[in-house]
């Protein structure tokens, strides 16, 4: 469970990114994180993994307040989360399977990770997160030779090699063709559905959000505007997520709320 209590980000040049934000978000939930550019949509799924300390309220994940965490207990909480970015966020240069083995040793320097001490095991384990994918013969490919559906869903498999509980995904099909977007998709639905683990993804393209999203989470101006079922969206509520009109949103945001 990834709780929000009165969450409040501001950064340090008085930008107000966000503003007492209330969420509860369970295990195995596949949430998506709509609103227009600048809302607070990466600042929000940045906050749950320390990647942005909070400023004000609390942020618990598993009842641990993550803002409480200091040290080696940050590194050790986000092993349990893991972080899928439009970029990929790869080393293009070497193998697919060395990318997917460099979770294992989040402690090392990059070039320890890259030099191939890894045992048997942690193989097995890579090249099975890579076969829950689709792309186990890609294993031994140079990462540059892929495409960029292919990367990302090498990024997926590091992620999966990692035996994460959340996923957060921030714009993670943003630089995908629609075809390659969908299939990408579909393993995020697919590890959801079948391994349980939370989907936290912050995302531009509403449709493919209400297709594949079981709840939607629309922000505007660092507030929670909406917040409810994906099947509940219509086109109103999209119309005031994008528009900004926070005001008018809150009756529905609380009334949805009330659903999840
Ligand atoms: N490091 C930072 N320092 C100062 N202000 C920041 C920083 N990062 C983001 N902001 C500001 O915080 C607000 C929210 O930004 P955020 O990136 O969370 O929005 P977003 O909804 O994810 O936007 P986009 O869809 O364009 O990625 C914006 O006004 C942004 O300019």
């Amino acid at each position: 469970m990834i709780e929000f209590i009165d969450v409040q980000k501001t950064y340090p040049n008085g930008t107000v990114a966000l503003q007492n934000i209330n969420l509860k978000i369970a295990q195995g939930e596949f949430v998506a994180v709509i609103g227009l550019s600048g809302a607070g949509k990466s600042t929000l799924i940045r906050c749950i993994n320390r990647m942005h300390d909070i400023t004000g309220g609390q942020l618990n994940v598993d009842d641990v307040d993550v803002a409480k965490l200091k040290g080696k207990q940050v590194r050790r909480f986000r092993r349990r989360i893991g972080m899928i970015f439009q970029s990929f966020n790869l080393v293009t240069r070497t193998t697919v399977i060395k990318n997917v083995l460099v979770s294992f040793v989040p402690d090392l320097p990059v070039w320890r990770k890259l030099t191939g001490i890894f045992t048997k095991e942690h193989k097995i384990q890579a090249l099975e997160a890579l076969d829950k994918v689709g792309i186990l013969d890609k294993a031994f490919i140079r990462v540059d030779q892929l495409s960029g559906g292919q990367q990302q869903r090498v990024a997926l498999a590091r992620t999966l090699a990692q035996n994460p509980a959340i996923i957060l995904a921030d714009e993670p099909i943003a630089s995908l063709d629609p075809l390659t977007a969908k299939l990408v998709m579909d393993d995020f639905k697919r590890i959801n559905k079948e391994m349980n683990i939370s989907v936290i993804m912050n995302i531009h393209h509403v449709e493919i959000a209400l297709e594949y999203a079981d709840r939607i989470i629309g922000i505007s101006k660092g507030a929670v505007v909406f917040d409810g079922k994906s099947a509940k969206v219509t086109k109103e509520i999209l119309d005031a997520i994008y528009a900004g009109k926070a005001n008018e949103m809150k009756s529905s945001s609380e009334e949805s709320s009330a659903h999840v």
